[in-house]
């Protein structure tokens, strides 16, 4: 990429899409194309392809897609896959069309067999059953891999595919039913020590594994892999470390000040058991992230608590 290459970031309102406009600034490039949800459906084949015609973008960023947690996944199945088919087909298919020099497509770590041996190689797609609970989002994502090798294989593009692991970081979703666990932990311990509760509710069991990559640190992952890898495999992103959902919530206990008591609620599902990225690709490519995740979740507090200031 060249700094005033056209570059289009789909998602940019998001907690990825926007860490990664963030950068591209910080980097400074100054041609980055951008719509919001309304302003651009992706769902709709035709909207897209005009705008591909209009703005002939030469690099994409696919980070738009209906996201959220285990509830969310499992409540708004037919969304998620509904949804993220259509998205990610509309933009691959017009990034072919219009001749885009470049894709990258984001899937996730829910990709792999709900029990692949850990760490999770990136060989290991398809080769088991996937969890239930976000198997329609899984196929969706999966089928964007296909997408992106398919495209390879018959067209010659150059669209490569990044699994991110679990996110957490600027901007990202607080929403107690469909967000993702830390920031729903976040906010349940802030709110429960600032109306002086005496218990948070902790959903499952507390066994299950996660890995936790800060976004910006994904961002950073995003520009490098665009500019230095043009593989047609997969790429796994992440620390390569993973804690407990209960370590995760002392953590954030801690980090909150919150001094009450916790509870686990194992009517919720516990989900995947563990699904710990192997990165020692994403490593060999020369990438590896920076920030732990004590800091981490530091500043994406600070970042909650400025917002719900802003409200
Ligand atoms: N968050 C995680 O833990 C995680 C983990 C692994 C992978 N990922 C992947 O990373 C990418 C970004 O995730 P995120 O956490 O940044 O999600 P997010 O904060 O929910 O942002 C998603 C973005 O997609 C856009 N979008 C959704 N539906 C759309 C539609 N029909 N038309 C146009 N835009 C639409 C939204 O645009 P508006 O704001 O304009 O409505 C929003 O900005 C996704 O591909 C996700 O699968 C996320
Ligand atoms: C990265 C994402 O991972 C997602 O799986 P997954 O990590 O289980 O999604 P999370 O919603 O982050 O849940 C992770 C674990 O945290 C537990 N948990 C504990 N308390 C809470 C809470 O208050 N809210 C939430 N949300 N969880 C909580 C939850 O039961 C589960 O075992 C997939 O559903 C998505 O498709 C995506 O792939």
């Amino acid at each position: 990429m060249h700094k005033d290459s056209k570059i289009y970031v789909a998602g940019h309102r998001g907690m990825v899409g926007s860490a990664i406009v963030r950068k591209l600034e910080q980097e400074g490039f100054t041609h980055i194309i951008t719509r919001t949800s309304s302003e651009l459906d992706l769902r709709s084949q035709q909207a897209v392809e005009d705008f591909f015609e209009e703005e002939q973008p030469e690099f994409v960023f696919l980070a738009a897609a209906k996201v959220g947690g285990i509830q969310a996944n499992n409540t708004f199945r037919a969304d998620f896959l509904y949804d993220n088919l259509m998205i990610e087909a509309n933009i691959i298919h017009a990034a072919h069309k219009y001749g885009v020099e470049k894709l990258m497509f984001l899937g996730s770590s829910c990709i792999y067999p709900k029990l692949a041996p850990q760490p999770l190689k990136e060989e290991y797609l398809l080769t088991g059953p996937l969890e239930q609970t976000n198997e329609p989002y899984a196929i969706a994502k999966i089928a964007g891999i296909k997408l992106c090798e398919a495209y390879h294989d018959q067209y010659g593009c150059n669209f490569i595919s990044v699994m991110p692991t679990n996110l957490y970081g600027y901007n990202d979703n607080y929403d107690l039913n469909n967000s993702h666990v830390l920031p729903a932990l976040i906010r349940k311990f802030h709110e429960a020590k600032e109306n002086g509760a005496n218990t948070v509710t902790v959903w499952g069991t507390g066994n299950p594994r996660r890995e936790f990559l800060f976004a910006d640190d994904l961002a950073e992952a995003c520009l490098y892999l665009m500019e230095h890898y043009n593989g047609r495999e997969l790429v796994n992103v992440g620390t390569g470390e993973d804690i407990t959902i209960k370590e995760l919530a002392l953590l954030i206990k801690d980090v909150v000040g919150f001094e009450g008591e916790m509870q686990f609620d194992t009517s919720k599902p516990d989900g995947t058991p563990r699904k710990l990225m192997d990165v020692s690709k994403l490593h060999s490519i020369g990438f590896k992230h920076s920030t732990d995740l004590e800091e981490g979740i530091s500043l994406a507090y600070e970042d909650f608590k400025n917002k719900i200031v802003e409200v």
